[in-house]
C-alpha cells in the first residue's frame, strides 16, 4: 500500500488532528446558559478568538461516538451555520469549541424585541431565509439537524441568524429526550412519520423548520395586538394532544400579524407525506422570491 493509505499512528502526543484543540490555549469567561449536555460559557482561544466552550457533564452524551463525528461536523462549514473548532477530548469533561454568537438564541432574542420586530416583516422573513441556507447547506451534505427550532439557533450582531447543534440530537443519552415517549422529546416539531417511526430526513427538518418559520412569524402581531412574541406552538396544548392533530393533518393557524403569502409558503412545510414537501434548496428560491416582493 502506498504510504498515504496507511493510517498515521493515533499517538495521543504528537496527535496534529486539527479538531483537537489545547485547552491551555483557552480562557474561560462567565456562563451562558446551561443546555442538553450541561453547561455553556463564553471563552477566548489563543487570546482574541470569541468562542462557546461546552462542558460536558458525564453521563449526557456518548462521548466516543461524538468525538469520531465531531471530524465531520468541523468541516460543515457556511455563514448560516454555528462553527465547530474543534473538541479537548484528552480529558473530562470534554470540551465543545464553538463559534460565538453574543445574542444567544434566535428564541430568547424574538421575545426580547418584539416591539421593534413585530412591525418589521422584512427583517422576520430575512431571519427564515438566513436560517433556510444553512438548512441547504445541511441538506446538500446530507446532514439532518433532528432538533431544528428556533431555540437552536442563534444571533450574533448584524441580525445574523445561524443554525446551531445540528445532529447532537444523536449523542443525546437522555431517553426523555430522545424517545417520542420522552416528555422532552420536541414533539411539536415534529412530523407524523417522525411521531410514528422516528423516521428521520432532511425531509422532518423541513417539517420542524416550517414550525420555526411559525414561531419567527407569531412575533409579527401588528402594534395593536397583545404580543405573541416566539409563541409556543400549539399554545398550552398536552403533548399528547399535539400528537392527535398532526396525525388529523391539522397544522398551526396563521400567525396573526403574518402576511398571507408567507402562510402560504409555511403551510408547504407540513405536507403530511415527506415527499410532498419542498427541499431546502428549492424552498430558499420561493422564500427569496416573496421577499421581492415584500420589500
Ligand atoms: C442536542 N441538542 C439539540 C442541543 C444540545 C446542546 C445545546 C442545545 C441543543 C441548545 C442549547 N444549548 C446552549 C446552552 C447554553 C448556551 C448556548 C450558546 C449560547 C451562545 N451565546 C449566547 C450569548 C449571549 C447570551 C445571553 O446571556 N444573553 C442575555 C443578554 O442578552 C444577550 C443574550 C446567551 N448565549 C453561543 O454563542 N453559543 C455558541 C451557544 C447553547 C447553544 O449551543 C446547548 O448547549
Amino acid at each position: 500500500t502506498s504510504p498515504c493509505d496507511r493510517q498515521a499512528p493515533a499517538t495521543a502526543g504528537l496527535s496534529h488532528d486539527k479538531w483537537e484543540i489545547d485547552p491551555h490555549e483557552l480562557m474561560l469567561l462567565e456562563e451562558l446558559g446551561s443546555g442538553q449536555f450541561g453547561v455553556v460559557r463564553r471563552g477566548r482561544w489563543r487570546g482574541s478568538i470569541d468562542v462557546a466552550v461546552k462542558m460536558m457533564k458525564e453521563g449526557t452524551m456518548s462521548e466516543d461516538d461524538f468525538i469520531e463525528e465531531a471530524k465531520v461536523m468541523t468541516k460543515l462549514q457556511h455563514t448560516n451555520l454555528v462553527q465547530l473548532y474543534g473538541v479537548c477530548s484528552k480529558n473530562r469533561p470534554i470540551f465543545i469549541v464553538t463559534e460565538y454568537m453574543r445574542h444567544g438564541s434566535l428564541l430568547n432574542y424574538l421575545r426580547r424585541h418584539k416591539q421593534s420586530l413585530n412591525s418589521n416583516q422584512d427583517l422576520l422573513l430575512d431571519m427564515c431565509i438566513q436560517v433556510c441556507k444553512g438548512m441547504a447547506y445541511l441538506e446538500r451534505h446530507n446532514y439532518i439537524h433532528r432538533d431544528l427550532a428556533a431555540r437552536n439557533c442563534l444571533v450574533g450582531s448584524e441580525n445574523t441568524v445561524k443554525v446551531a447543534d445540528f445532529g447532537l440530537a444523536r449523542y443525546v443519552l437522555d431517553d426523555q429526550y430522545t424517545s417520542s415517549g420522552g416528555t422532552k422529546f420536541p414533539i411539536k416539531w415534529a412530523p407524523p412519520e417522525v411521531l410514528n417511526y422516528t423516521r428521520f430526513s432532511s425531509k422532518s427538518d423541513v417539517w420542524a423548520y416550517g414550525v420555526l418559520m411559525w414561531e419567527v412569524f407569531t412575533c409579527g402581531v401588528l402594534m395593536w395586538e397583545v404580543f405573541t412574541c416566539g409563541e409556543m406552538p400549539y399554545g398550552r396544548l398536552k403533548n399528547s394532544e399535539v400528537v392527535e392533530k398532526v396525525q388529523k393533518g391539522i397544522i398551526l393557524e396563521k400567525p396573526k400579524g403574518c402576511d398571507k403569502e408567507v402562510y402560504e409558503i409555511m403551510k408547504k412545510c407540513w405536507h403530511a407525506l415527506p415527499e410532498n414537501r419542498p427541499s431546502f434548496r428549492n424552498f430558499k428560491e420561493q422564500l427569496a422570491s416573496v421577499s421581492q416582493k415584500l420589500l
